[in-house]
């Protein structure tokens, strides 16, 4: 899962709606091949839908092959109520862009059977081959769609019951009344989410910093639903500072330095956008560990080892050390990211020392007398108090460590070679010295 944090919800929808756009367009769509685009509601999407107007009318993007599905419904607003997300999507994006009506797919939640229409609904993404892109928003509650806490990370397209901390929360759009916000809901299901082949989260304000943290840095579970992102190789949550704030700082500075070392110091944010590459109009940004590759840090025609699997943001680093690429003489071709690493010192040490890099440990000392008397003190204090004496403790303190190399040489069966080891393993020359 990676994490692009911005400074303010503005820059936060931005990305996104630049995001989007540039997935759409350089996917190419055509009537026969549209690009699907999952769609959510809610507060935080409203500055990419007007964003992405913005770019629908300057002529950067057009949404005429684009087929959308909303997350969620309310189960019982009519379409036309201000506060149906049938409203929503029809007031803040659909009106204002060239998408054909035909190709917007919402949850009716007056449909009479309703566990048929959820039927109808995931039919209809899976005839459409599935969902490209899947935007999301996150509950106060972690919930992703309508999804609330409790929800299988199985699930898909259903009915479900409101939490009372959704109600209340979006009772802000109902006149503050708690009375007027619908009870039920229709939701697409988690693995719904998970099946699209990219996810987007946008996060926004510091009411959403509790779950974010729950999301990115806990576990995946099914009381924070949109950690569930965790398990998707494709998942990027955009937040504002605000909604990072309850985050670890060594979380912060992980994403961001892999913002900055992917771009680098003369290149924009808009690097981190996905790549328009000539290795087929439906190939999708080769994202590694590191965030998505640019063109410019992504050599031309080289194919980049991926990493897939859900990991830790510390865990995250090491797949990028291992780029498959070689230019025409076979000679690999580095990122500047691997370049730096490879241009580090070998560590000295062996094996996973070696690896943890030799400043994280103290230079190994000798057994002193200082070490080992509180032991031998609390061995003897031990056999005072509890009457049994054992084996050493008859034994005083030099005699302790006096004995100890004759020990180990005596178990040597070659004479010659425990005479060695004898000589080797004579006492710490600082003994003497005290
Ligand atoms: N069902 C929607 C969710 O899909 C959305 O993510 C959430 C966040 O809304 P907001 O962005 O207003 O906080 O609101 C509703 O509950």
């Amino acid at each position: 899962m990676g994490l692009i944090i911005r400074d303010n919800a503005e820059s936060a929808s931005s990305y996104v709606a630049d995001y989007i756009v540039d997935r759409i367009t350089s996917f190419s769509p055509t009537q026969t091949r549209p690009f699907v685009l999952g769609l959510p509601t809610g507060s935080s999407p409203l500055g990419i839908y007007k964003s992405l107007v913005e770019k629908y009318k300057a002529g950067l993007v057009s949404f005429e092959n684009v087929i959308t599905f909303n997350m969620d419904e309310y189960i019982s607003l009519p379409p036309t109520h201000p506060q149906s997300y049938a409203s929503y999507m029809h007031d803040n994006f659909f009106s204002h862009v060239n998408i054909p009506p035909q190709n917007i797919n919402l949850l009716n939640g007056l449909a009479p059977d309703l566990a048929a229409e959820c039927s109808r609904y995931e039919s209809k993404i899976a005839a459409a081959d599935g969902i490209d892109l899947f935007l999301a928003g996150l509950g106060e509650d972690g919930h992703l769609a309508f999804n609330e806490p409790g929800s299988s990370l199985a699930s898909r397209t259903r009915v479900v019951t409101l939490a009372e901390d959704t109600i209340l929360a979006n009772s802000r759009f109902f006149d503050d009344d708690v009375d007027k916000v619908p009870r039920m809901a229709l939701t697409v299901g988690v693995k719904t989410v998970l099946e699209a082949k990219e996810v987007l989260m946008i996060v926004l304000g510091a009411r959403k910093a509790r779950a974010l943290k729950k999301c990115v840095e806990e576990g995946v579970s099914c009381m924070w639903t949109g950690s569930a992102l965790q398990m998707h190789e494709r998942a990027i949550v955009v937040c504002d500072e605000e909604a990072a704030g309850e985050l670890r700082w060594k979380t912060v500075k992980y994403f961001k330095s892999i913002e900055h070392r992917e771009s680098g110091p003369d290149h924009s944010p808009d690097q981190s956008l996905p790549i328009r590459n000539d290795l087929g109009a439906s190939q999708t940004n080769l994202k590694t560990a590191a965030g998505p590759l640019t063109p410019e840090s992504t050599p031309k025609a080289t194919a980049t080892h991926t990493s897939s699997s859900p990991i830790s943001p510390v865990a995250e680093t090491a797949p990028t050390l291992l780029t498959t690429s070689f230019d025409a003489d076979q000679s690999p071709v580095y990122t500047s990211l691997e370049k730096e690493i490879l241009a580090q010192p070998v560590p000295k040490s062996h094996g996973l020392l070696g690896l943890l890099g030799t400043s994280s440990f103290p230079p190994i000392e000798s057994a002193t007398r200082h070490s080992r008397e509180p032991s031998r003190a609390r061995s003897h204090s031990h056999s005072q108090s509890d009457g049994h004496a054992s084996d050493g403790d008859s034994e005083t303190e030099s005699e302790y460590i006096d004995l100890e190399p004759d020990r180990m040489a005596s178990r040597l069966s070659d004479a010659a070679f425990a005479a060695e080891a004898l000589r080797r393993l004579t006492p710490n020359p600082e003994e003497g010295r005290r």
